[in-house]
């Protein structure tokens, strides 16, 4: 980490990526399971054959299904609850892997048709997605206490508002930052930029934050190793991913008051948790889907570089009390989002809101004090190649004056 950032300070560092993701974009099982959501009623060996017939595109196969008169099942409703299947382990045994499937053109159908992988099942969800879930992780009534407390710090949860070129943005949902002592307080306050801007409502952490984090501690570190060993190569973290033992050292809280809060596709900021970050994401309250999608690079003629099926969205359901941990490979490569609910079932504690803690590892050597400055003199950010293939997964800093970072 120490060479990390004395050679970022002169010149970017370079990062060779090890994909840990390589099978991911030829998954036949993901493929047949998207077409499965869109026709529940034809067998698994009829689309097998339009995907073989379709050079392994997900959105051929299904116009070819579609214009054999057979009508595809509706598109589910958004509501959280709801989705296309709950396992995919059903289309396991077929996992022939399809070469030659590589055309942006593709991507662009799939995506405009909006086809959304539903993934409930924590073994999916860890096969097919740089996460892993944990359902009921807290005992029933240490949950609600957390619950509890959380929505009454969050009746003065406020919205941050951010500078995007000339125009002053609302974050779609409200949120808070919470630190463990006074003087971490002050240094969030007056030293730590977000935005581009300082952050006014930092707080000391709440008794239930405080009780919970060391399970979430635990666990995580737990299914670090799990997913070290059993996904990454050679059994071992990924390069750059910190050595040490995660310790989360702060949380952000954001709430979500009904269906339409929600969040935005994006990567969170690596700026002061350093390269391959590891979060651990709470849910608490309403159910709501979390949404992740792979960034698939470009290259200089900007034609995607992958299987444009490698992009199809996933959304993962996150029920009250369900630990999500977004592993080292997640922010780098991938983006993740709350998306609007079209409905939701409300929560007999939260009513209409969830509540989502995220408990995050500040790493000290990623203070801003140790990182280099932009021009304007505030503290650079932390940022890697993710959209083009030239250069792609390196690591760079740069300044404020590109927008959010
Ligand atoms: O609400 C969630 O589950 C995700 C929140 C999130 O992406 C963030 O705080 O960066
Ligand atoms: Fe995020």
């Amino acid at each position: 980490m120490d060479a990390f950032l004395r050679g970022a300070k002169r010149k970017s560092a370079s990062i060779s990526q090890e994909s840990t993701q390589d099978d991911y974009e030829d998954s036949t099982e993901v493929k047949l399971a998207m077409l499965a959501s869109l026709y529940p009623n034809i067998s698994q060996e009829v689309l097998l054959d339009a995907l073989l017939a379709n050079d392994g595109s997900v959105d051929q196969a299904a116009s070819l299904l579609f214009d054999g008169q057979m009508e595809p099942r509706e598109k589910p409703r958004v509501a959280a609850t709801v989705g296309s299947q709950t396992s995919l382990r059903s289309f396991a045994s077929k996992s022939t892997s399809i070469e030659g499937t590589r055309t942006a053109k593709k991507t662009k159908l799939l995506s405009k048709k909006g086809t959304t992988l539903y993934l409930y099942d924590p073994k999916d969800i860890a096969e097919h997605t740089p996460c892993s879930i944990i359902h009921n992780f807290l005992p029933q009534e240490e949950a609600n206490d957390l619950l509890q407390e959380m929505l009454e710090e969050s009746k003065s949860f406020e919205r941050v508002t951010f500078k995007l070129f000339d125009n002053v943005v609302q974050s779609p949902h409200t949120s808070s930052f919470y630190v463990a002592t006074d003087t971490e307080v002050n240094t969030q306050k007056y030293e730590y930029f977000y935005y581009g801007g300082r952050l006014d409502d930092v707080r000391r952490i709440t008794p239930q934050l405080l009780r919970v984090r060391p399970k979430v501690q635990e666990v995580v570190n737990r299914e670090i190793q799990t997913r070290m060993k059993t996904r990454y190569p050679n059994g071992k973290k990924l390069r750059y991913q910190c050595p040490d033992e995660w310790t989360p050292n702060a949380a952000f809280v954001n709430c979500y008051n009904g269906p339409h809060e929600s969040v935005g596709y994006h990567s969170d900021h690596l700026t002061y948790l350093g390269p391959r970050a590891v979060i651990g994401s709470l849910s608490l309250g309403v159910a709501r889907e979390f949404r992740v999608r792979r960034i698939v690079p470009k290259d200089a003629d900007n034609n995607l570089t992958e299987d444009g099926d490698a992009q199809g969205q996933i959304s993962i359901h996150l029920p009250h009390n369900s630990l999500l941990i977004m592993h080292a490979d997640m922010q780098e490569e991938w983006e993740h989002s709350i998306a609007p609910a079209q409905a939701i079932d409300p929560h007999p504690i939260a009513g209409n809101r969830r509540i989502n803690v995220t408990y995050r590892d500040y790493k000290p050597n990623f203070h801003p004090k140790y990182t280099p400055r932009c021009k304007c003199s505030l503290p650079a950010i932390l940022r890697t190649v993710q959209r083009k293939k030239d250069n792609w997964g390196r690591y760079f800093w740069t300044g404020w004056f590109y927008g959010i970072p």
